[in-house]
């Protein structure tokens, strides 16, 4: 079955009552109820091919979660289309369930008063997974995991970061192509934030699935995501590669490199200028619009030059989706690729 997901116009608009102020606007507002519409996604369209990792970002407030929700047939859209491994899932929900796990970091899906024993052995009930297969894949989630330490624990006395290794392993039960996972690692330490990691790259590249994520960890992204979609006031506004949208939003990076022989020459590169040179020390710099990304000029760098020393400075991620979340929206960069 193929795990794709295709977001086609997708649009949700939720509509709230607004308390007017004070006591005559209280009574007021409950005798000529006052609604207001919330444009929470507007007209969002991507694709995420089968055994991808997306990484959906955006401010608070951005839309990525009712994106996440309709995606997952919690909720319905006000208009445009989705299809997640070919199914409509606020049309077929039970169908959709079967093909996707799900994560939302804040809150849990298992049973918080029964052992997470216990919560395992109904989701295979539910699901209908033979004994052997449930077997190998709890031991595959304890290999990974390490959930068998509080296997015994019940739900509610898990700390924040068992209980989410409890719900990664709980949604991967059913051996689903496509999995959402919304803010999954929110709040943990780093020691589990990285085997959580490791445990999602598992099964994006040895089990193929499809991963659709949420997260304002920019360190999450740079480990697992190759492809970014960014979402701002409900809105698309970026959709490309990790890669590409470095390029273009974080051009600032230096390299600073000492030849080896310090009389060699030293000249610009294509796409990458000398920026300074003093002595052994030469220093390069991002060349117009057809600069190469800093890992890639670093290769050029150590390639046509022999260097005694190299170092390189870049803007970190957060600078560089600051800048394409500002310039993205520019009404001069729009139409602009
Ligand atoms: N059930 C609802 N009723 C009314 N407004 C809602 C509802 N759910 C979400 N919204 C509004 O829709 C907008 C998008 O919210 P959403 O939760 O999708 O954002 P988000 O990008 O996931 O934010 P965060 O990063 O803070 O989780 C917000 O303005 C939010 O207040």
């Amino acid at each position: 079955m193929s795990g794709s997901i295709e977001v086609r116009g997708l649009s949700r608009t939720f509509h709230t009552t607004v308390r007017r102020p004070g006591f005559t606007g209280a009574l007021r507002s409950l005798v000529q109820p006052e609604r207001v519409a919330k444009d929470a996604v507007s007209d969002i369209t991507f694709d995420v091919a089968p055994g991808e990792l997306l990484a959906l970002l955006g401010p608070n407030g951005a839309g990525k979660s009712t994106t996440i929700k309709m995606l997952t047939g919690i909720l319905t859209p006000t208009s445009g289309e989705a299809r997640v491994a070919g199914v409509v899932p606020y049309l077929e929900r039970e169908r959709n369930a079967r093909n996707i796990g799900a994560v939302f970091g804040q809150r849990t899906q298992l049973w918080w008063d029964l052992p997470v024993r216990e919560s395992f052995s109904i989701l295979r009930d539910i699901y209908e997974i033979p004994k052997p297969e449930h077997a190998v894949r709890l031991r595959e989630f304890d290999d990974l995991l390490e959930l068998s330490t509080f296997w015994d624990t019940r739900v509610r006395h898990l700390s924040l970061g068992q209980r989410v290794r409890c719900d990664l392993a709980a949604a991967l039960l059913h051996d689903p192509p496509v999995v959402f996972l919304d803010e999954p690692t929110i709040g943990m330490d780093v020691v589990v934030k990285e085997q959580v990691r490791e445990f999602l790259r598992h099964q994006v590249e040895e089990r193929g699935r499809t991963v659709l994520l949420t997260t304002h960890d920019m360190t999450e992204v740079e480990r697992l995501a190759e492809r970014v979609v960014l979402v701002n006031h409900g809105r698309l506004v970026l959709d490309g590669t990790l890669d590409e949208i470095k390029k273009r939003f974080g051009s600032t990076w230096q390299i600073r490199a000492t030849l080896a022989d310090p009389h060699a020459e030293a000249e610009a590169l294509p796409g990458i200028a000398l920026l300074r040179r003093e002595g052994p020390k030469v220093v390069f710099g991002p060349d117009g619009p057809a600069a190469p990304t800093v890992h890639q000029a670093l290769k050029r760098v150590i390639e046509r030059y022999e260097v005694s020393d190299i170092a390189l400075d870049e803007a970190d991620l957060e600078d560089v989706m600051r800048a394409a979340y500002v310039q993205a929206e520019a009404p001069a960069s729009r139409g602009g690729g």
